[in-house]
């Protein structure tokens, strides 16, 4: 389907009619367009002056599409047909998501879990390149992910530029490197678009193209739907969005996501992202809460929350999704991936004119990052936990888990933790589960989001780390302080050393949770942390522990 549009109902209706205007009288569609650089006050302007180019990105892709169709076929004709993706946030979630719509296969390495990248390599690398993207050219987990693929390679004999692709910026770090090490391929992307808005720039087509995805398509779809997205009209539907998201503000300002095109799966991830970090800053903005079709949050009408679906038939109405509590507050997008990736965009930068943010920048991403660096330069003695099992150490504020009956069975002593925190969940609250684990195997322990919301009736979200860091780690640190975190940390029964460091991927893992653990803490919300010292068995413990409460 490549038409695109949106259906409005209730409160979101009036908020179409409070704000669509002020964006209307503003010229904000046409000007956008003409990349006026002015559109979000004077304190945005140096960067954005650098960051529109992903409003018209269609006819370098177009131009990009055959390269990336060339390259693969001759990786192919060298038996290279696995593709192996290595960045974070927005330089792997837009190639991923179109991976996934296509169902084509494409590993993705968005993390510093020493079981995941060990699986990746444990799979073989004969067969494999591996996209090394990067628009920074700087970033430490896909640095690390480049330096174990290429040890990985040269210890199997190989060449590794044979294997190797570099998807950066001109001038960037990576881009010098890669030519030194005479990669198969260097893709200079184009520096005025921002990593969240680059799906379709080299950032998303090439690893995307190279795994099969058929881009055309995409590209055609995201041109055609922009014609509507660029024009100063009240029936523009990125406008229409942008302003159910400005009415609701600053209190409206939970999204309840729920997904129910089955055609675009996982596109939830890649709209987080989006939002949450071009949003979530000086105390503001909106969060993505991504829930399953039936989620608890699909039937909240907490004041807090803004229900956002994705339907695959425009003629798909509310009641059909929600017979027995038919709610008012509703809307609904359907498109085709290549016209709802425009389709965001646009809304996103277009809600955060009307709260008044700079969408292209992440002031709080970076001090995850520096306080990461701060515990690897300096190890220091790990705090005892303050309670701990066979399975799992636990670790938070005295004055939460001190209530805590700290013997009896470990499900048991979760269960006590769960009910804790849900005294500290307020009416504006919401909880985020932060699992740094394996997400190609771990997968079942995103069943703790649905249980736990059921039982606190608070949106809940869920993010892998340290992906999530790139993602609504913004939000979580510069958004409204109102979030309690619940870090997963867990031993790994292998670990990896990264070559050319003197640090592994555990020592790592381990920095990231405690660093953004610690930034976290300092802003005043409450973070507990739940380690697990044997994987399977304390991950089966900790999901009957918040099933069953
Ligand atoms: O493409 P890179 O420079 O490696 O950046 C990857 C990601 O990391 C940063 O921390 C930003 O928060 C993200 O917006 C970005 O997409």
């Amino acid at each position: 389907m490549n038409s695109l549009g949106i259906n409005l109902s209730g409160n979101a209706l009036h908020g179409v009619d409070q704000r669509v205007e002020e964006l209307l009288s503003n010229h904000f569609a046409s000007r956008l367009l003409e990349r006026d650089h002015t559109l979000w006050g004077p304190e945005a302007e140096a960067e954005a002056s650098q960051r529109l180019g992903w409003v018209d990105p269609f006819d370098a892709a177009f131009e990009l599409i055959p390269q990336i169709t060339q390259l693969r076929e001759q990786l192919a004709d060298k038996g290279i047909t696995r593709v192996v993706l290595a960045g974070m946030g927005g330089s792997s979630l837009g190639a991923e998501v179109m991976a996934r719509a296509a169902g084509v296969r494409l590993d993705v390495v968005d993390s510093t879990d020493p079981e995941l990248v060990g699986s990746i390599l444990a799979a073989g690398v004969a067969d494999t390149v591996f996209v090394i993207s990067s628009k920074s050219g700087s970033t430490a987990e896909t640095d690390a992910a480049r330096r174990a693929f290429t040890q990985a390679l040269q210890d199997a004999g190989l060449t590794p530029g044979d294997h190797l692709i570099a998807v950066t910026d001109p001038g960037s770090p990576l881009e010098s490197l890669a030519r030194d090490h005479q990669y198969t391929a260097v893709f200079e992307a184009d520096p005025t678009i921002g990593g969240r808005y680059s799906a379709l720039s080299a950032f998303g087509l090439v690893p995307a193209g190279l795994a099969g995805v058929e881009l055309t398509t995409i590209v055609d779809d995201a041109e055609a739907a922009s014609h509507s997205l660029y024009e100063d009209d009240e029936t523009n539907p990125a406008l229409r969005a942008a302003a159910v998201l400005g009415a609701g503000a600053p209190s409206r300002n939970k999204l309840i996501i729920t997904n129910f095109d089955q055609a675009l799966p996982g596109f939830g991830d890649w709209i987080e992202q989006l939002i949450a970090e071009s949003t979530g800053k000086h105390g503001t903005g909106f969060l993505p809460v991504i829930v399953e079709p039936g989620a608890v949050e699909n039937r909240s009408h907490d004041e807090d929350v803004i229900h956002l679906h994705l339907i695959a038939d425009p003629g798909e109405s509310q009641a059909t999704l929600n017979p027995e509590d038919p709610r008012d507050d509703e809307v609904q997008i359907y498109g085709s991936l290549g016209a709802q990736l425009v389709f965001w965009e646009v809304t996103t930068v277009a809600a955060a004119s009307l709260i008044g943010v700079n969408p292209f920048d992440q002031p709080d991403v970076e001090s995850a990052k520096v306080a990461t660096r701060a515990v690897l330069a300096e190890p220091t003695t790990p705090e005892p936990p303050q309670i701990s099992t066979a399975e799992f150490d636990l670790f938070g504020p005295a004055g939460l888990l001190g209530d805590v009956e700290a013997t009896g069975e470990a499900q048991q002593i979760l269960t006590e933790v769960f009910t804790v925190l849900g005294t500290v969940l307020e009416d504006d609250s919401y909880l985020a589960v932060q699992a740094y684990t394996n997400r190609l195997r771990q997968q079942h322990l995103t069943r703790l989001r649905p249980a736990l919301a059921r039982r606190y009736g608070r949106p809940v979200t869920f993010g892998w780390g340290p992906r999530f860091l790139h993602s609504t780690g913004q939000f979580h640190k510069g958004g409204p302080a109102t979030g309690v975190f619940i870090q997963i940390t867990a031993d790994s029964e292998l670990d990896l050393q990264i070559p050319g460091l003197n640090y592994s991927f555990a020592e790592l893992i381990t920095a990231q949770a405690a660093g953004d653990g610690s930034v976290l803490t300092e802003t005043g919300q409450p973070v507990v942390r739940i380690h697990l010292k044997d994987r399977s068995a304390a991950i089966e413990t900790l999901i009957n522990a918040a099933e069953q409460i």
